[in-house]
């Protein structure tokens, strides 16, 4: 197993830890400390993402990747918002080139 299914599944485990004492569960501290601490570890995991990009060490680059979409997954969780919507935006893309799609969203007035 290691592909869409994996995301999914694991999105499901971290819904089913909001109802999990925190003292067990990681994800459960991270869902009871609100979006902010979510998104910080986010940000952080991102982070450390770009720096083991910027080195040649493929496992380091695996690891750090993991962690980065297990905490976009947590951080997603924490703003209820559905893994499934996230896939429905990217297929909405799909067809697209990356060009079109910026030039296709809305202008800030700002
Ligand atoms: N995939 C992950 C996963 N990836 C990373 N992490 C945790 O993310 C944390 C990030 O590491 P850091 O060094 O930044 O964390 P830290 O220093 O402890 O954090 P802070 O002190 O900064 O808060 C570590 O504690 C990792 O164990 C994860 N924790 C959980 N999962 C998955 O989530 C499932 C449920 O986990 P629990 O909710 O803990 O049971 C697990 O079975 C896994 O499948």
């Amino acid at each position: 197993m290691s592909d869409t299914n994996t995301l999914v599944q694991l999105a499901a485990l971290i819904r089913s830890r909001r109802s999990e004492s925190a003292e067990k569960s990681y994800t459960a501290q991270l869902l009871n400390a609100g979006p902010e601490r979510c998104a910080k570890k986010f940000g952080e995991e991102a982070v450390e993402t770009v720096i083991a990009a910027m080195g040649s060490d493929a496992a380091a680059l695996k690891a750090e990747a993991a962690d980065t979409l297990y905490h976009l997954l947590v951080l997603l969780e924490s703003r209820h918002v559905a893994l499934d919507d996230v896939f429905k935006v990217l297929e909405g893309r799909m067809g697209m080139s990356g060009i079109e799609e910026k030039a296709s969203r809305p202008r800030s007035t700002s």
